[in-house]
Order: C-alpha cells, then sequence, then structure tokens
C-alpha cells in the first residue's frame, strides 16, 4: 500500500478549477520537488495535504485513510517567509510545539518536562546551524537564519510529512547552497516526506528523489478557468535528459505566459 494516495482529485474555487485529475501514489520518506507556473495551483495542493483545504472531488489517502482534515503534528509546513513567530526567541519559537502538545492548555512545560524539551530544542537548534543564536529574536536573524529556524521549529515535532512551499525563494544564491545540504541532512535523518515547492528546475533535480510538473495541459482561451492544471509529468530523478528538461522548461513557460496574460 502507498503512503500517500492521490485518485482522480479536483480542487475547484467556485467556477475556476484549479487542479484536476490528479493521479499520485508516494511512498514513505520520498522527497518530491514540485515545479510549475506561477498560479497553477501547487500551494494549493500542499494545504490539501497540510488539511487547510478540502478537495471538491476525488480521493486523498494516507496509510489507506481518508487524510485528515485539520493540521496535526504528523504534518509539518515551511512557506518561504513568516513562518517563525516574531514575538518569540529562537528558543521559544522550537520549544513551543513541544510545549503545545504536551500541554495544550497552558502552553508551558515546569521543572523536568521543560529541561528535557529545551535540551531537545537545544540539540535541534545546534543542529541547523543555530546554537550561538538561542536568546536571539527572529528579526534579529539573516533571512538564512529564520528559515533554519522555521526548518528546526518543523523537525521537532518529527512530522512525518513535511511540506516545503519555495522555502528558499527568498535567498541568495550562496545561502541556498548551505540550506539544500541542511535539509538533505535532515531529511536523510529522519526519513520524513518531503513534498518542496520550487521555482528552480534546477533545484527541484538537485533536492528531489522524485520531480512532479503541474501544467495546464488543456486550455479554453474563452474560459481560462475551465480547466485546471495536473501532474503533466512525475518524473524519477536521476533519469532525466536535457531535451526533456528543455521541455519541461519551455511547458511551464508557455503556462506562465497564458496565466499573466
Ligand atoms: N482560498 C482561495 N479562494 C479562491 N481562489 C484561490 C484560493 N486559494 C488559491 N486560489 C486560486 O487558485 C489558483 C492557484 O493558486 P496557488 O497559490 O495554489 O498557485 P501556485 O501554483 O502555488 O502559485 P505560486 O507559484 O505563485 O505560489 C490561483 O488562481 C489562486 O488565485
Amino acid at each position: 500500500m502507498s503512503f500517500i494516495s492521490v485518485k482522480k482529485l479536483w480542487k475547484e474555487y467556485g467556477s475556476q478549477v484549479v487542479l484536476e485529475n490528479l493521479n499520485l501514489e508516494v511512498k514513505e520518506g520520498e522527497f518530491c520537488t514540485l515545479v510549475g507556473a506561477s498560479g497553477c495551483g501547487k500551494s494549493t495542493f500542499l494545504k490539501m495535504l497540510l488539511g487547510q483545504e478540502t478537495a471538491s472531488r476525488g480521493e486523498l489517502s494516507l496509510e489507506g485513510q481518508q487524510f485528515p482534515g485539520e493540521p496535526d503534528r504528523n504534518r509539518g509546513i515551511v512557506f518561504q517567509r513568516y513562518s517563525v513567530f516574531p514575538h518569540l526567541t529562537v528558543r521559544e519559537n522550537v520549544l513551543l510545539g513541544l510545549e503545545l502538545e504536551q500541554k495544550p492548555l497552558l502552553g508551558k512545560l515546569f521543572g523536568k518536562a521543560r529541561r528535557d524539551a529545551l535540551a531537545q530544542v537545544d540539540a535541534m537548534l545546534e543542529g541547523v546551524g543555530l546554537g550561538h543564536a538561542l536568546n536571539k529574536w527572529p528579526h534579529e536573524l539573516s533571512g538564512g537564519m529564520q528559515q533554519r529556524l522555521a526548518i528546526a521549529q518543523s523537525f521537532i515535532m518529527k512530522p512525518r510529512i513535511l511540506l516545503l512551499d519555495e522555502p528558499f525563494g527568498a535567498l541568495d544564491p550562496g545561502i541556498r547552497g548551505d540550506m539544500h545540504e541542511l535539509i538533505l541532512k535532515l531529511w536523510r535523518d529522519t526519513g520524513t516526506t518531503i513534498f518542496m515547492v520550487t521555482h528552480d528546475l534546477h533545484e527541484g533535480f538537485y533536492l528531489g528523489t522524485r520531480l512532479l510538473v503541474f501544467d495546464k495541459i488543456r486550455n479554453d482561451p474563452q474560459n481560462p478557468e475551465a480547466y485546471g492544471a495536473t501532474i503533466s509529468y512525475d518524473l524519477p530523478i536521476g533519469r532525466t535528459d536535457p531535451e526533456l528538461y528543455q521541455t519541461i522548461e519551455s511547458s511551464v513557460s508557455e503556462t506562465s505566459r497564458k496565466l499573466s496574460a
């Protein structure tokens, strides 16, 4: 049985078809990268995996059961920006998830429980390269450090599924390289199943074990909202050739032009 199974999945907002007929089987521990034109529904798909959006039609199941309809600790998400709480220190940001999990009402741990949680938090922050910044505020961190913090905040909860929505999109190319190594290390160490949206095809090929291209294959110029995007390519990484790469880039650019026209 697949870990995640997507069958004939559709998402519509009113008369706008955003996603049409998605079919996908994902094994636990895969690293799926998602590319596609802006506005073609990649974030919407992540939101459905998170439990923030429901499908209009079709099935989305986790180990054979319907996907939980509410976000839970099994699923974490990191956005391009603003994933961390600005009014909490680095350490408090990562501690909060553990506190809310163990003490949902109070949101505070005391005594040994707090010391144990802090030891986990500090080890996680050390692991993502923020061991020197435990008591800093998010606004005192660079963009790359804020994303390290957001990643630590997600991984401390040991999610089975991690959703990354262009997490490195706002970072300088030099810093992106470091972030790639960090995410690959955490993925290998934990076996988390990752879905990551990126606009950078090279990044998609470099990080993923599988590349999913979201594209609008059907188009009605008179009624652009009539058709949605679907998964036009599902590629195991390592088996692609430059011609295919070029075809994907051209097709995604063509859809981008149509969506922004
Ligand atoms: N809550 C909503 N209500 C109505 N329409 C929505 C809603 N959320 C998304 N949409 C529409 O769905 C379409 C897909 O949006 P989505 O953000 O999923 O695209 P995307 O591929 O992630 O784009 P980008 O790469 O720019 O982030 C857009 O046309 C958007 O306006």
